[in-house]
């Protein structure tokens, strides 16, 4: 089996957060000890409700954060710290594309030469090499000559879109990390970029992270999800798998809630409770208060990412003591 693309091991993320105007600072653990994985020309979809630290995990990816421990490599090395040289000369191997196009993009540009920059700040090519990959990258990502000529504004959202995922592969990255990149986007264009993201993804052997809400879209581009809550991934595997049959009570609910196609009928497991809130996390497994089969002990003892099958973990006490029998939310 390769090395993983990229790694990141047991990390953790805490910010400081203060209530009100005169409040004192309290620790919001983002991200609590996670460690996965994503090799070359693997997705991995990151699904999980607002708070679980999605966007935190992506942002360590890339090392525009740095854990406060644990670690992150690329391609076997740790990650260098933000701003640094080395930092900048590992961005060309992996880029993010965000949800909104136009926060990304500047309004005064044309967009050919925001799709530029990249070439321009890693001095990748002459001037006559870089407008014949920003070419490449337009048509690549089913732009004309003519949108590269216009300003982000007089662009559709999907057109934007596009325009972001052309910046972001100039480099040739190895690593893309995308964080609900199609939300903002209408439904209808919504499939043409995730279709996109698919043929590039095949086509140049990407790794990719792909956070989002939509169960449905995750389950078409991901061979792989992890599943957050409160910081922690609560189960992992193949995303045809986890999808398909949910093991942990929080799956359970997430895909009762948006059944993904050929996901195992189940009784619909209704969310009670509050959402999650980092800055409140509850004792013993984070999740028990909102579980429909919490047991006792769930309120003590946090369940560890155990594996429950080839390929396949869960953090739940209920699963790992009778593996064989899985989860019942029934
Ligand atoms: N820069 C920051 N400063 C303070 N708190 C932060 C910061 N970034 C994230 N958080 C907090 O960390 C927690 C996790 O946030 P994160 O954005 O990673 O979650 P998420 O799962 O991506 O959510 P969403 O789907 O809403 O983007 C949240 O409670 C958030 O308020």
């Amino acid at each position: 089996m390769t090395a993983p693309l990229l790694s990141l091991d047991n990390v953790t993320r805490t910010y400081m957060s203060r209530k009100g105007l005169f409040g004192t600072p309290v620790g919001v653990q983002a991200v609590a000890g996670v460690s996965l994985e994503v090799r070359a020309g693997e997705t991995l979809g990151i699904v999980g409700e607002s708070g679980s630290g999605k966007s935190t995990m992506g942002r360590m990816a890339l090392g525009l954060e740095a854990p406060d421990t644990g670690r992150v490599a690329l391609g076997g090395a740790l990650m260098p710290a933000l701003g640094t040289a080395d930092w900048r000369a590992l961005r060309k191997r992996a880029q993010m594309v965000f949800q909104d196009p136009l926060g990304a993009l500047d309004r005064r540009v044309p967009v050919a030469r925001q799709i530029a920059e990249p070439l321009e700040i890693h001095g990748i090519g002459s001037p006559t090499e870089r407008e014949d990959r920003v070419r490449q990258a337009l048509e690549l990502t089913g732009l004309s000559e003519d949108h590269g000529r216009r300003f982000p504004h007089e662009l559709s959202g999907g057109q934007r879109q596009r325009v972001v995922i052309a910046r972001a592969l100039i480099t040739d990255p190895e690593l893309l990390v995308c964080d609900e990149p199609v939300s903002a986007l209408d439904v209808s264009i919504q499939a043409q970029v995730v279709n996109l993201l698919i043929d590039l993804q095949a086509e140049r052997g990407l790794g990719m992270i792909f956070i989002s809400h939509d169960l449905r879209v995750v389950r078409q581009i991901s061979q792989r999800v992890a599943v957050m809550y409160l910081g922690h991934i609560v189960e992992e595997g193949t995303a045809e798998e986890v999808l398909r049959d949910p093991q942990h009570p929080y799956t359970q609910a997430l895909v009762s809630a948006a059944p993904t196609p050929g996901a195992q009928r189940r009784q619909r497991v209704i969310l009670t409770g509050e959402p999650p809130n980092p800055a409140a996390r509850p004792t013993g497994c984070a999740f028990h208060p909102r579980c429909p089969v919490a047991q006792d002990r769930c309120r003590w003892e946090t369940p560890a990412l155990s594996q429950i099958g080839p390929g396949r973990s869960a953090a739940c006490h209920l699963i790992t003591d009778t593996p064989s029998a899985g989860m019942a939310a029934e």
